[in-house]
């Protein structure tokens, strides 16, 4: 019923989310405890009130009596009012540290794992995982613990009453554990399908929602719809599978219950009847109530194991986040200082993004310290690829990179990306206002500072007009080249001496790029510049180009030194320039 793996995944539940709160744990116990006292007490003073009203005792005893019950159903009735409000507080504080033990974890791990991972499959760990896990924790466990402790109480004060009775009520004990083995496997089988239902179809949403645009112009609404709706068919046919499958665990008890109730009546009767039992009329009334005090924690323990089993595949689930190892972080001893002026150089470097087919095997580059180099090359040859090695987005499986000699993997990675300005092609805009999106990469600008590189960039007017509104989701109320003037307003505001320029001004008309390219152009003074560029007009002015072709350098030197060699670069420049004419 339980795998090695579930044992694992609650102790380390237990160890990170609860341990810490065993005082409190305790607390909750001891409450549980007296309810499950308050039944037992119940339970002896119904068969000593009974025993008056058969034996016609005296009418102050059973008030008494009375009395006593109302008491202690009232501290029962107190106790599972302050129970819910503790254990739900300590459940929260549990699932609260899990999600940010989670966001924690999930800013250390690769961008690669963020590649292959569909977004839905986060959110749902975060979101709804977590969520469950709390109320499964702070509910259904507490409720099942209180249950647990009226069985346990109840169970030894019957076994006190009649060892005998109790043995014969055990019969079905075996036949509810086979039960109970059966239904988990089955149960935990459907949760598992269904966590990646609902993952798949958060993912849905997501790209639905996200790429509207290109849905809407294709005129594929249809085909969306048809999409979700198919998904939300299937996340209803597993609900449903689900809760037949736990469905099935209260009746049969319930079936099994009645057996034993007739056969204690039955029994009971008997050795109330023959005399020779110790027991009589009032006892076997009050064995009855107490076996029907046992039989109902006892069913809802049987379905909090049901839902458990649920549970278990989804703890597995939000472990599995944790599970994930970053392969990119800092060794021990990393240095924060070097000299970030050094060149830049990529030695017999090795990279695959898929492991069968290698994009550079052998590739070596010099980026000269304070200089200018571009890497041009056609689409897909591995430019932006040779970026996102510099700024160890990914680690070179073999050979290295370094700066002025030391190897970049012996550098802290926060201060060695900090040496980066970087226009990205894929630009990531907030939806908050334009001038905060600016401030992003350094937080701590002044209004001046945020001001002066968005004038560089020739967003200032724009930024102003706007003020405080947000950009919209992934700032979708901006147009390309406004997103692309933020991106490098943020590479002005920035100004860290190392700049990498990925197609940074592919998407402005000419005079604002004219204006743009002047201010990067005295940005990039006395800074080791990298451009990335298919239009080769914007690097003529490099110290050095390097030509890619699937992922190898078929050429490389100045402007002047490739036009003169009349290979590919040669001919790729002469073709753009024909097409400008
Ligand atoms: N995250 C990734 N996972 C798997 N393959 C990738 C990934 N990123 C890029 N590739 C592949 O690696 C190769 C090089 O991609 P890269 O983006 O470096 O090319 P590029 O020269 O910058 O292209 P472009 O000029 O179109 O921007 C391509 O074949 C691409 O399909």
């Amino acid at each position: 019923m339980f795998s090695e793996q579930d044992r694992d995944n609650i102790a380390w539940f237990w160890r990170n989310y609860l341990k810490s709160k065993t005082p409190w744990l305790f607390v909750v116990l001891g409450m549980i405890t007296i309810q499950g006292v308050v039944y037992q007490q119940f339970l002896s003073l119904t068969e000593d009130g009974l025993r008056v009203i058969f034996d016609s005792g005296a009418m102050s005893d059973l008030i008494e009596v009375c009395a006593i019950v109302f008491g202690l159903f009232t501290t029962r009735a107190i106790i599972s009012y302050l129970i819910p409000r503790l254990s739900v507080r300590l459940a929260s504080d549990a699932v609260m540290k899990l999600r940010r033990d989670l966001i924690d974890h999930l800013m250390t791990l690769d961008l690669a794992f963020f590649e292959r991972t569909q977004s839905g499959e986060i959110i749902l760990r975060l979101v709804n995982q977590a969520q469950g896990l709390s109320l499964f924790v702070g509910q259904a466990t507490v409720n099942a613990v209180r249950d647990a402790a009226t069985v346990i109480i109840v169970s030894g004060y019957l076994i006190y009453k009649s060892p005998l009775l109790f043995t014969a009520a055990l019969i079905i004990l075996p036949t509810i554990l086979l039960l109970l083995q059966h239904v988990s496997a089955k149960i935990k089988e459907v949760q598992a399908t269904s966590e990646n239902a609902m993952g798949a179809y958060m993912t849905g949403i997501d790209e639905m929602s996200s790429g509207m645009r290109t849905v809407k112009i294709a005129g594929q609404e249809p085909i969306e719809r048809e999409r979700l709706v198919e998904a939300t068919k299937n996340l209803r046919k597993l609900s449903i599978r689900l809760q037949s499958a736990q469905a099935v665990v209260v009746p049969a008890i319930d079936m099994m219950a009645a057996f034993v109730y007739v056969l204690l009546i039955g029994g009971g009767g008997y050795m109330v009847l023959s005399g020779s039992f110790g027991l009589d009329g009032a006892g076997i009334i009050a064995y009855l109530l107490g076996l029907v005090l046992v039989f109902d924690p006892a069913r809802s323990l049987a379905s909090f194991f049901a839902k458990l089993q649920a549970n278990l595949i989804i703890l597995n689930g939000v472990r599995s986040l944790h599970r994930e190892k970053p392969t990119i972080f800092d060794r021990e001893n990393a240095h924060t200082d070097f000299n970030t002026d050094g060149d830049i150089v990529l030695e017999n470097v090795r990279f695959s993004y898929d492991r069968k087919h290698p994009l550079f095997d052998d590739l070596s580059m010099r980026f000269e310290g304070g200089k200018v180099t571009a890497i041009v090359g056609a689409t897909g040859s591995g430019k932006t690829t040779v970026l996102s090695l510099l700024t160890r987005l990914y680690d070179v499986e073999h050979g290295q990179v370094t700066i002025d000699g030391t190897p970049i993997t012996d550098l802290k990675i926060k201060n060695w990306r900090s040496s980066f300005s970087v226009v990205a092609q894929d630009i990531v805009i907030f939806n908050s206002s334009l001038k905060d999106n600016i401030r992003y990469v350094r937080p701590d600008a002044s209004d001046e500072e945020v001001r002066a590189a968005a004038e560089a960039a020739e967003i200032a007017e724009l930024m102003d007009a706007r003020g405080d509104k947000p950009l919209g989701p992934k700032g979708s109320q901006l147009s390309g080249g406004q997103k692309q003037r933020i991106a490098i307003a943020r590479a002005f505001l920035r100004a860290s001496p190392i700049l990498l320029l990925d197609e940074a001004t592919s998407a402005l008309d000419q005079k604002t790029e004219d204006k743009v390219k002047h201010a990067l152009n005295r940005l990039s003074k006395g800074k080791t510049t990298l451009i990335v560029a298919h239009r080769l007009s914007a690097i003529t002015h490099a110290d050095w180009i390097y030509v890619l072709d699937a992922g190898k350098v078929v050429e490389q030197g100045t402007h002047k030194d490739l036009l003169a060699q009349a290979g590919l670069y040669a001919g790729m420049y002469g073709a753009q320039k024909k097409s400008y004419r």
